[in-house]
């Protein structure tokens, strides 16, 4: 086990990283993103022993936006298996952007590179069991419900609008994977369950909780029950090392080396095996669209506290 992490320490490199926050820039191609304030910053670290700390608006609430492109995937794998995922999805990096349209065009019949990008993502949402898009939503947040043990956790309805009413890039894509059968059914119902699953609303603290049931192999940290076999956990984890940080995932390995995923509102989440979750949240993005305080906070803690896997 490693050393743990005072509250004390976490407050303070919070606070020495605020000068920060308003290097870089909040989404805005989601129009809701826009009215983050680019100074809510927190800090929330989840360890396997059930201790939690944190630091900074531990209260504020953002959506998961591409974070949920990892637990969506779990579910996915749950409820198809690795084959039928694989079968349709990539395993590799793409180097590309997150949005990229690029490689679908490139590649006959299209096929996603991997599921931490939007195209491989919304073919992972469509692969999500139920009868309707709400059935679909419901069975991921009653998944999330059973991962953090908290029902309160919810889909932000006007964050998922007014991705939905936004999504011309995301639909552009689904219409190329509904072209060579990658997606089945409807474009619209799938960009509903997406925007849906983007838009889920946690706060650091719910959050550094999913990243350790990542870390303590797929098992709830109360109850001990699997909620996501060990081996799905396993590939999430590599997902996050090898695509999380979409096209700054290479440079991130070497500066953190902790498996974590990143999305645009400016959340990211790390997880460390027989150590816990990491959440941070900073609004203002890098060109990468990663979260900078997030970055530089885990580059901090990895170095001081030697957390890197490699
Ligand atoms: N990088 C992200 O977080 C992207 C998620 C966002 N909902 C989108 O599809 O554009």
């Amino acid at each position: 086990m490693k050393e743990k992490i005072t509250s004390r320490v976490l407050e303070s490199c919070l606070e020495n990283l605020r000068q920060y926050a308003l290097d870089g820039k909040v989404a805005d191609y989601i129009p809701a993103l826009s009215k983050q304030n680019p100074e809510d910053l927190a800090v929330s670290i989840y360890y396997l022993d059930g201790d939690c700390i944190h630091a900074g608006k531990v209260e504020k609430c953002f959506t998961l936006q591409s974070i949920s492109k990892v637990i969506a995937l779990a579910l996915a794998l749950i409820d198809n298996g690795e084959e039928f995922v694989f079968g349709k999805v990539g395993m590799e990096p793409s180097g590309d952007p997150f949005h990229s349209i690029y490689r679908l065009e490139q590649n006959e019949p299209s096929r996603p590179l991997n599921p931490m990008i939007n195209a491989g993502a919304l073919a992972v949402s469509n692969m999500i069991k139920g009868s309707t898009p709400d059935e679909r939503v419901g069975r991921l947040l009653s998944f999330i419900h059973e991962m953090t043990g908290d029902q309160s956790i919810e889909v932000n309805q006007e964050v998922a609008l007014s991705e939905f009413k936004s999504a011309f890039l995301n639909r552009s894509l689904l219409y190329y994977l509904k072209q060579d059968g990658v997606i089945i059914g409807s474009v619209e119902e799938t960009l509903d369950v997406y925007t849906k699953q983007c838009s889920i609303d946690v706060n650091v603290q719910q959050l550094s909780k999913i990243g350790a049931l990542f870390a303590n192999e797929g098992k709830n940290l109360q109850s001990g029950r699997q909620i996501i076999p060990k081996h799905f956990a396993r590939i999430c984890k590599t997902f996050m090392v090898t695509c999380g940080m979409y096209d700054a995932s290479g440079s991130f390995a070497i500066k953190v080396g902790i498996p974590a995923k990143s999305g645009v509102s400016g959340g990211v989440v790390a997880s460390l095996n027989s150590f816990g979750g990491i959440a941070v949240y900073g609004p203002s993005l890098d060109e990468k669209g990663n979260s900078v305080v997030g970055l530089k906070l885990l580059e901090v803690l990895s170095n001081r506290y030697d957390l890197s896997i490699f």
